[in-house]
Parts: C-alpha cells; structure tokens; sequence
C-alpha cells in the first residue's frame, strides 16, 4: 500500500497522512483532494521526512479523492515555500496558499462565460440602469465583477442581459498568450549599458545563482539593460519574473516592455479579474513555450506562483518598502526574491538608484554583484538640487510655497514646461478641528485623526477606510461652520497653486485619484502631450515616470518623514527625496528640485543637496551598527492585539514575563504600539534585537510555542520589521 504525507491548505491543521489509491498517480508536489471527516480539503503531497507527524497506522489511512489535474509543485518551490515559513515564523499552509493564486484554475482549463455591452440602450432606462451602463464601456467581466465595478446588484445587470444591452461571450481560459519577439526593438546601448546587459545575458545563459545590485542613478537606463537579460531568456524558452512595488506602475511598464518585446507581459496583481487571474496561472504552469507564459509582471504575490522554468528574476524599485508585506505572511519580497533565485539555480537582478542599505552591505560583502551605471542616458545631467530653509524663506500665513518655489513655478510657466510638487500626504488637510472648542476629528477605530478630503467632502481614515461626510457643524458643540484645517495634503497644495496661478493645468495624482490602469494611462498621456503644467502628487509619483518636459521638482516638506523617528526614517527620506528629484530634467532641458525643509542641517538634507551619497550611506551605516539594527544585528517584532483592550494587556505581559534570558538578545518591552488602535484592535509590541548569529525564529517559535491565548487574541510575528507603529 502507498501512503503520503501532506501539507494541508488549512493552516489550523497539521500535515495529513493518506492512502494512495489503486490507479492514481502521485509524487511530492502534487496537489490532491483530501477527504476530512464529512468535508474535503486541498492538500499538497510533501516529503514525509520534511513534514514530522504522528504517524497514523495504515488501517486507519482514508484514501484520497481525486488528484488535481495541474503539474506538482517543483522541489525547488516547496524548499521556498519551507525556508519562507520557518524564516519569517509563518504557517506552511499560508506561505503555500500563495503558490495556489487561483483555486478555479487548478480544476483545470474551461470556458467561462463573461459579459459585455452591446451598444444597445433598453427601452426602460431605470437610474440604475444608467449607471450601469456609464461605467461599463470597455468592461468585461462574470456579473459579480461587473456589478461591483458599476455600483450596482446583480439583477440589475442580469435585467440588462435580458434587455439585450449584455451580452455573454465565452472565454477560453487556457487561451495562449502571444509570443514576444526578443529581437522587436533593439535598443543602441551606451558603453555602461551594454557592459551590464552583457552580464546579464551571459548569466541567464549560464543558468546559474548570481545575485546581482543593478545600482544606476535615475534615468541610466536600467530598465533597458535587464531587458536585455529578458531577452536572453525568452529566447531560450525561460520564463521571467518581474516584481514592482505597486500596481500603479505595471502600466508604465507594459508600454515600455511592448515598445521592446511587441507584446504586452502577463500581469499578477490583486486587482485580475476570477478569468484573468485563472488565465495567467495556467499559462505560469505551463511554461514559456506554447503560449505560456513567458514574462510575468506584478505585485509581491507574484513571487511564489509555480513557473515551470524561470530563468530570471527581476525586482525593480528594490529598495521599495512596500515589497514588505505587513499582514498575513509578513516577509520581504525583495528578500524571498533573491532565496528563490538561488533554489532555482537562476541570476536575480535587484535594480534601484537608491539602495536600501542592506543591499549595499551584502554588495559591499561580496554576496551580490554590484553594477554600477553612474550617468543618465543620452547625455542627460542629474538636476541641480537647492535647499530651500523654510525659517528664513517663510511662505504666506496658510500658504506652504516659499518664494523661491513659488518663482521657480513661474519661470516654468512662463516657459512652458511642466513642474512637480511632492507631499506624501493624502487629502486636503491631515487634522481637522473646531475653532469653537478644539473638538479634533479622530478615527473611531484607530490612534488616527480623520483626514480631510475636499474634492470627495469626507472625513477619512487612512488606516481602516473608516469614512464620515464632512459636517456642517462641529459633532461636539453644535457650531456651524467651525472648522479648521490644519496643515497641508495634496488638495490644499493644489488649491494653492491655483490661487496663485489660475491659468496653470494642474494634476492631483494620489492613490485616490490614480486607482485603475485606465486613469493611469491617462494620465500619463495627459502629461506627455504637454496638456498638464503642474503635477501635485504623492509617493505614487515619485518613480517610474519618465516625462522629458519636466524640469521642476518641489519637495513641499522634506522633513515630514524623518518625524516618526523610527530607524529607517533617515534612509527612507533620502531615497524618496533623491527618487522624486530623480523625475527632473530627464529630457534635454536641465532639472531644478527645490527642497522646502526646516532643518537643512540634517545629514539627510545635507546629503541631498551635496550629491554625497556616499557619505551618507556610510553614516547611516555606522548609526545602525551601534544600534545592533540591520544588517547589523536582527530584529523581530511580535504584536499582540485583540478588541478587548485588557486582553490585549495581559497577553502581552505573559509573553514579556517568559521572555528568554540568552546572550547576545534582548526584549523590550510590551508596550503599547504608537498605534495602539487599528481597526477596531487593541494593540501592544515587543520588539526583540539580537545579533545577526543568533537563531531568533526558533528561539520565538519555543517561547510563544509555550503559551496557550484566549481565542480573541492575535499573535502576530514580524521578522526583519518595516513598519513600527
Ligand atoms: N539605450 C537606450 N536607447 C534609447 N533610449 C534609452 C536607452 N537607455 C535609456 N533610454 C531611455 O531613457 C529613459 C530613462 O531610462 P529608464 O527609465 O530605464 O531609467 P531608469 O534607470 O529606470 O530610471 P529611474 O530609476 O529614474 O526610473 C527612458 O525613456 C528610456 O527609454
Ligand atoms: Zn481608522
């Protein structure tokens, strides 16, 4: 008799023992349907020597129901899919679930029915009716996501259907994707370029580990080099992946990769259609040949999907902080990217004109190969970067321009060319409060103040979407028209430039604002054809964007990052500081970033405005190998919240009263987080630091292993932490 050991898609379950029946064939990696008392659950045949479990005599074995018809998980995923949850503290189940991204595809290729419209425009036009067909131009989709996209239920479009304004087509999901052509659109490199793309190729060629630090300023071109490595495993039938930090800049992308390739890549984000999302997983298990897939472009979830022969890894932006992911499995993309490339036995590119600095010390170690691309294409020259002190260049009274910026507006104007302000603040106004009695507009939910948004006159909270129409009067004294706002978002800056500059065409761009490719493209447009003057917009901004004609970069408030304190506060404003005025003067004309800051004496600054990177690393560097941070030392956070405040205390203080007493560790802590609210949780933090040598994840694992938590109560363990609060 044969029986298997698996991994359960159930993280509230240990691994499994079945029997294999008569007639069924599997290996480890296969995914099978398991019975469970009187349910069934999806499981994944693992190594029973790698998956310890009390073995069950083979009396007792149930036989499994079916194995699903889709290739097994390759060895090197499921040593991935292991390394990931022992490393960041994380159940298998959930790391492997991310491997599975469509549960319908794994039923295997079908056709499903979309719908789309028909041109046709029903004799009864209900209101509802109306805004369903408004917002569904150029949609296709099941019903449900239609109805979602357009605000309105099912039965309204399912009348529509009838009415003959919808009509179904049939999607086939297994539909191949066409070929790129590596050859479409060779680029002429420059000397550097084609120096690094050579690497590359040769690396790809090899088919070996090699991590690489594709480190060039903004605008040298590392997108055009990693291209090239693209090619080079395209045309030996491998597949690509290549991860950016948001959604917002795949558009950029596919109109750069179809310009080279001549066909658009296959996108993974969280944002796929059910159809799309079965389509590109099917086509990532089938390979680069026949239609599969052969680039794949997305988000982080992007990394643990199983590709039939990946040839290389790209994670561009690398230094992004929101490669991290910070609920669920909280790890660290940029990192997982590089195990995976070595479990693979495949070279990795991390590009970035601003490192994270744990990527430049294992560069500095040797570990990665670091290439070098010091100057803009073309001849291009990086902007000249003035610091603008906000204590001596005071602007108006409610007004956030100094002069100088506020000239440097207008000399752009004047010429025609096309300016950037940059507020990494959402909204009109971060806090809202009552003239009459101080009443301030706070999150029901979270430690946060409600911020206003004027365009959508609400009150909203940026941590749990908690949202309030903004009211006539203040909530707590009855006064109409009291209220205040204080300080500046975006919308308030906007505001600002159009007071002064009536005739300026402004774009706002914010996650609100830019929240479907569509709006992207069109605003990418909008901005080429020169129909935009002035773009006042958030991080989304900073990167990516390649507009030749903008030659003005406005930091509005450098130091609003470096407020919370946290360690990475310093780095984290360098690289979105440099980044942003990495957008100016990539064309032929040269590029000016105004710095508005209070503390031009800060290293950051300094930094900044002397082009010191150097420097700057080093000190940065220096300050956290004295703090035992990283790379230096480890850190893990272990959060504990639940709804009920006191719980939360008291679980908190029982994980803290056994906490290890070892060498080289230390806990701080509990205490309550900085946001000690969040959705509706009460929270509370340790945080444990010790040095690089020490096994923290096991020494975690024993210590909350211990412990036994009432059912309200969330442990959660962040390894390598990003977020502080
Ligand atoms: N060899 C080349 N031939 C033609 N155009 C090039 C070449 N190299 C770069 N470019 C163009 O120069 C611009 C800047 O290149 P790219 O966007 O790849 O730079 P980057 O290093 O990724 O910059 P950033 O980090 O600021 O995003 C792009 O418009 C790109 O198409
Ligand atoms: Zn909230």
């Amino acid at each position: 008799m044969r029986r298997v050991r698996l991994l359960v898609l159930n993280a509230a379950l240990g691994p499994l023992d079945y029997r294999v029946p008569a007639g069924m064939a599997v290996e480890p990696g296969s995914l099978v349907i398991a019975p469970l008392g009187p349910r069934q659950v999806l499981g994944i045949v693992w190594e029973a020597e790698r998956l310890p479990a009390t073995e069950v005599p083979d009396a007792r074995l149930r036989p499994l129901l079916e194995a699903l018809p889709v290739p097994p998980l390759a060895a090197p995923l499921r040593r991935l899919i292991e390394w990931t949850a022992d490393y960041y503290c994380a159940s298998l189940a959930g790391v492997a679930r991310m491997a599975l991204g469509s549960l319908a595809a794994l039923r295997g290729g079908a056709t499903t029915t979309e719908y789309r419209l028909t041109g046709e425009v029903p004799a009864r036009l209900t209101p509802q009716r109306a805004v369903a067909l408004d917002a569904l131009h150029d949609e296709q989709g099941s019903l449900r996501e239609l109805a979602e996209r357009a605000g309105v239920s099912e039965a309204v479009l399912r009348g529509l259907v009838g009415a003959g304004a919808l009509e179904p087509v049939t999607v086939d999901t297994d539909r191949p994707f066409p070929p790129a052509d590596p050859a479409h659109a060779q680029p002429d490199l420059s000397a550097d370029q084609q120096e690094a793309a050579d690497l590359f190729v040769e690396a790809v060629q090899a088919g070996t580990f090699q991590p690489f630090l594709l480190d060039g300023v903004t605008g040298s071109g590392k997108t055009e080099c990693y291209f090239e490595g693209i090619a080079a495993a395209i045309a030996t039938g491998r597949q690509v992946l290549v991860l950016l930090p948001e959604i917002a800049l795949t558009q950029n992308f596919l109109r750069r990769f179809e310009a080279r390739f001549g066909v658009p890549p296959v996108l993974w984000h969280s944002n796929l259609k059910a159809s799309e999302r079965r389509r590109a997983w099917r086509a990532i298990v089938r390979g680069g040949d026949h239609g599969g897939a052969q680039v794949v472009v997305g988000a982080r979830s992007a990394l643990f999907l199983p590709y039939a022969r990946l040839g290389l890894i790209v994670v561009d932006e690398a230094h992004e902080v929101s490669f991290k992911q910070d609920d669920g499995v909280r790890y660290n993309a940029r990192d997982v990217a590089v195990i995976r490339a070595r479990f693979e036995g495949i070279p990795v590119i991390l590009a970035s004109a601003t490192p994270a600095l744990e990527s430049m010390q294992l560069a500095e170690a040797g570990v990665y190969r670091r290439i070098a691309l010091a100057a803009r294409f073309g001849g291009a020259q990086l902007p000249a970067i003035e610091v603008v002190d906000l204590r001596v260049a005071q602007p108006e009274r409610q007004h956030w321009l100094s002069p100088p910026l506020v000239k440097a507006l207008k000399d752009r104007l004047l010429r025609g060319e096309q300016s950037l302000l940059f507020l990494n603040r959402r909204g009109y106004a971060p806090l809202t409060l009552c003239r009459h009695c101080g009443y301030r507009f706070q999150c029901p939910n979270c430690t946060a103040w409600l911020v206003e948004h004027r365009l959508s006159r609400r009150l909203a909270c940026h941590h749990c979407g908690h949202e309030v129409p903004t009211p006539e009067a203040c909530p707590e004294c009855a006064t109409p028209d009291c209220m205040v706002a204080c300080g500046p978002g975006v919308e308030r800056i906007a505001d600002e430039v159009a007071e002064r500059f009536p005739e300026a065409r402004l774009a706002v761009v914010t996650s609100d604002t830019l929240n479907s490719p569509g709006k992207i493209g069109e605003f990418v447009e909008t901005v080429e054809a020169g129909m935009v003057d002035v773009i006042v917009g958030t991080q989304l901004v900073t990167k990516g964007y390649h507009f030749p004609e903008l030659t003005l970069v406005g930091v509005i408030d450098a130091d609003l990052g470096l407020e919370g304190g946290d360690l990475r506060a310093g780095e984290r404003t360098y690289q979105q500081i440099a980044q942003v005025a990495g957008r100016a003067g990539r064309g032929e004309k040269p590029g000016e970033v105004l710095i508005q800051t209070r503390h031009p004496e800060a290293p950051v600054i300094a930094a900044l405005a002397s082009g010191d990177r150097d420097a700057f690393y080093q000190a940065e560097a220096e300050s956290r190998r004295d703090a035992g941070a990283p790379p230096f030392g480890r850190w893990a956070a272990i959060i504990v919240s639940s709804e009920d405040e006191a719980e939360a205390r008291d679980a908190a203080r029982a994980i803290g009263g056994c906490a290890p007493r070892l060498p080289d560790l230390m806990v701080l802590g509990p205490a309550p987080a900085p946001m000690a609210l969040l959705r509706g949780r009460h929270r509370y933090r340790l945080l444990v630091n010790a040095r690089r040598s020490v096994q923290v994840q096991a020494i975690i694992r024993e210590w909350l292993g211990g412990l036994t938590f009432p059912p309200g109560v969330r442990v959660a363990v962040d390894v390598d932490p990003y977020s502080f609060v």
